[in-house]
């Protein structure tokens, strides 16, 4: 029988394209939510919820996929601390999976970042992260952002937070910190998703960049996750166990 997905944030940029996505995978579509809903009655009806709504709105979600056992695909960017804590806490009991961006092309671009940050001293290479995205974004730097930082930090043995984060310079910022990661975030016009990594040193730079040229391409990632999720054990997941990388 089709699994049954539910959407939160329906009315969304994602959602709308997460409710066609459904359809083209051959699963049914459970309902979806909006802002003010109450989540307890979309992940009561649903087999696994989609959520790409707020940050805000994750702990709500993650503690309803909780009451009612039932698998989370969170999506959303620009969690704190305390959001991602909740999440974590909730898939003890529940599988979720948790990614900064569902783009297949991403998640390989995670993986390689730390491949390359492992092989380039801190001392010589510095790492700045360059994203941009279409005016409407309200989050910075964008998650996809902070999950590169993230894995340079670990390609470098150490933690984002460890590290130290340098972004927003402006006036008189001083000099860049050795081993430091900086972010630059750009808002303007239409543009899906691009993201820039680059390692600096004094003789050369070595740059990646990925871009995204249509959304779909998130909301087909994130059903293919709602389709594997199903039947697994609780636990935090990202793409790329779903994409059999992890
Ligand atoms: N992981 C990934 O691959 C991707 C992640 N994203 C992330 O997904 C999120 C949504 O992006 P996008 O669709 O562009 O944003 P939109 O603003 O277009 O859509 C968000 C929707 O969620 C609704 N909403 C807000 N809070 C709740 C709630 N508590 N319950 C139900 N609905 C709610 C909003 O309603 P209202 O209009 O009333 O506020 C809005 O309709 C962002 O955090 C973005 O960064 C986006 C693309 C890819
Ligand atoms: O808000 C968006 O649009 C996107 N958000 C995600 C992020 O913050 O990284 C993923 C993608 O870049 C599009």
């Amino acid at each position: 029988m089709a699994i049954a997905i539910g959407i939160a944030g329906i009315g969304g940029r994602m959602g709308k394209l997460l409710q066609e996505e459904v359809a083209a995978a051959g699963a049914s579509f459970a309902g979806g939510s909006r802002r003010g809903d109450d989540p307890a009655i979309l992940f009561a009806g649903a087999d696994v919820v989609i959520d790409f709504t707020h940050a805000h709105a994750a702990p709500a979600h993650a503690a309803a996929a909780v009451a009612t056992g039932t698998p989370l695909i969170l999506g959303s960017s620009g969690l704190s601390v305390e959001e991602e804590a909740a999440v974590a806490l909730a898939a003890r009991q529940v599988p979720i999976v948790y990614a900064a961006n569902f783009a297949p092309g991403v998640n390989l671009f995670l993986a390689v970042a730390e491949r390359m940050a492992a092989a380039l001293p801190p001392e010589q290479y510095d790492a700045e992260i360059v994203e941009m995205h279409h005016r409407q974004k309200v989050d910075a730097p964008s998650g996809t952002a902070v999950a590169l930082g993230r894995a340079v930090a670990r390609g470098r043995g150490t933690t984002l937070e460890a590290a130290g984060r340098e972004s927003g310079r402006d006036g008189h910022s001083g000099a860049r910190g050795t081993g430091t990661i900086g972010f630059a975030a750009l808002r303007g016009g239409q543009v899906v998703g691009e993201h820039t990594l680059i390692f600096a040193a004094g003789s050369e730079h070595i740059s990646l960049t990925h871009r995204s040229f249509d959304r779909r391409v998130y909301a087909t990632g994130a059903v293919r996750a709602a389709q594997w999720v199903i039947g697994k054990a609780p636990g935090l997941y990202e793409m790329k166990h779903v994409l059999g990388m992890g």
